[in-house]
């Protein structure tokens, strides 16, 4: 569960229908998945009540085949389509949470429906609720990149990876702003690339639970409420959230500067503080009064001009993405967003290795 986060209180739009039809312009076929990339399996402790069965087949049709993530409010299982034949994740949360109907789900399946066809969503195949659960079917991602960070040798990603990291969140924000919401929980652990040759490339945004419509259908903005409710994860909301500030497009690019740093130099620097009143007098310290040069020394200073202009920015404007994307270019240039990322690389000696191997015998 993400540290402080909150049930959602946006007002909730209906589950769909049990289950929701599969669009086949969407679905993607998953039956040449190398099993390698899959996100590794979590072990499931049979005490513990309110998991879904292994081995058995959600609505008659998904053959649950392991969790793969666990989330304070849901849980993730890798199962098997099978009338398709495909690999698919299930995001499912119970239908009641301490007595009172859960609302996160049905406004992240409400949300993910809008931002279909964008490139940095997951693909949904359907969605519904079953007997206890409500239930979202998706498109299998590979392991998010706060896993990969921390299986990285020196626990931080090269400037190169971060670059074109950052690049693609900034433009999954676009997309989502655009839309109309903010999303309020963004941090690595939210992020996952795709598994297939085509779209290992592309940077996923997940989680979409914890969203806040910020503007409406006719681009005006909501009234800010004088003291919004604390929504996120500790270690990456903003100054202001701290200050329960109501969002807007500025925080969550505030969590992708954290998000940036912590991928480049391995840890922010209140990873070890425990209390919250901490943790921001340090945020305060790096940016309040201008960029702080003894927090960006060495590597880390090719972060400065973006820190600049994200903390720079007015929090009640829509942001400059492209001016954001232009700055985040210069970390991974002359690289482009097709080429393999250092993870890749290292374990492509690997694949090479084990083929030739296969071919030997
Ligand atoms: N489609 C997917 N494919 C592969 N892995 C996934 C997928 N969706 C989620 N995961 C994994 O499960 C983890 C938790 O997912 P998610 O954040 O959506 O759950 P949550 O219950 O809302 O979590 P939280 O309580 O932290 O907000 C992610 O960090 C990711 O590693």
């Amino acid at each position: 569960m993400s540290k402080d986060t909150k049930q959602e209180d946006n007002a909730p739009t209906p589950v769909t229908t049990t289950p929701m039809a599969l669009n086949p312009k969407t679905v993607e076929k998953t039956m040449f998945v190398n099993k390698e990339v899959l996100p590794k399996m979590k072990k499931i402790d049979p005490e513990e009540p309110g998991h879904l069965p292994l081995n058995e087949k959600f609505m008659k049709r998904w053959l649950i085949e392991g969790l793969i993530g666990k989330g304070g409010y849901g849980e993730i299982y890798l199962a098997l389509d099978v009338v398709r034949g495909e690999e698919v994740a299930i995001k499912v949360e119970p239908k009641k949470r301490r007595g009172k109907l859960a609302k996160r789900m049905i406004l992240e399946q409400h949300v993910l429906a809008k931002m279909q066809g964008k490139p940095h969503v997951p693909m949904i195949y359907g969605s519904g609720h079953a007997e206890k659960y409500n239930f979202i079917i998706m498109q299998i991602l590979s392991i998010n990149v706060g896993d990969i960070k921390k299986s990285s040798p020196n626990k931080k990603l090269s400037q190169c990876s971060v670059g074109r990291i950052i690049h693609q969140v900034i433009a999954a924000l676009q997309d989502l702003h655009e839309t109309g919401y903010v999303h309020r929980d963004v941090k690595p652990a939210n992020m996952c690339f795709g598994i297939f040759p085509h779209s290992r490339h592309t940077l996923i945004l997940l989680d979409f639970g914890l969203v806040r419509r910020y503007k409406m259908e006719s681009g005006e903005w909501r009234e800010p409420r004088l003291r919004a409710g604390f929504r996120g994860t500790t270690r990456y909301v903003s100054i202001r959230v701290h200050r329960r500030c109501e969002q807007s497009p500025y925080d969550d690019l505030v969590s992708v500067m954290y998000t940036a740093y912590e991928l480049l130099a391995g840890e922010l620097p209140w990873k070890h503080l425990e209390k919250s009143e901490e943790v921001v007098q340090l945020k305060e310290v790096m940016t309040e009064n201008g960029i702080n040069p003894e927090l960006f020394q060495g590597d880390k200073s090719v972060l400065i001009d973006f820190f600049k202009q994200v903390s720079e920015m007015d929090p009640m404007k829509e942001p400059c993405y492209e001016k954001l994307i232009e700055c985040i270019k210069v970390l991974y240039a002359p690289k482009v967003l097709t080429d393999p990322y250092e993870w890749e690389e290292s374990s492509k000696g690997q694949d090479e290795v084990s083929e030739e191997n296969t071919n030997s015998k």
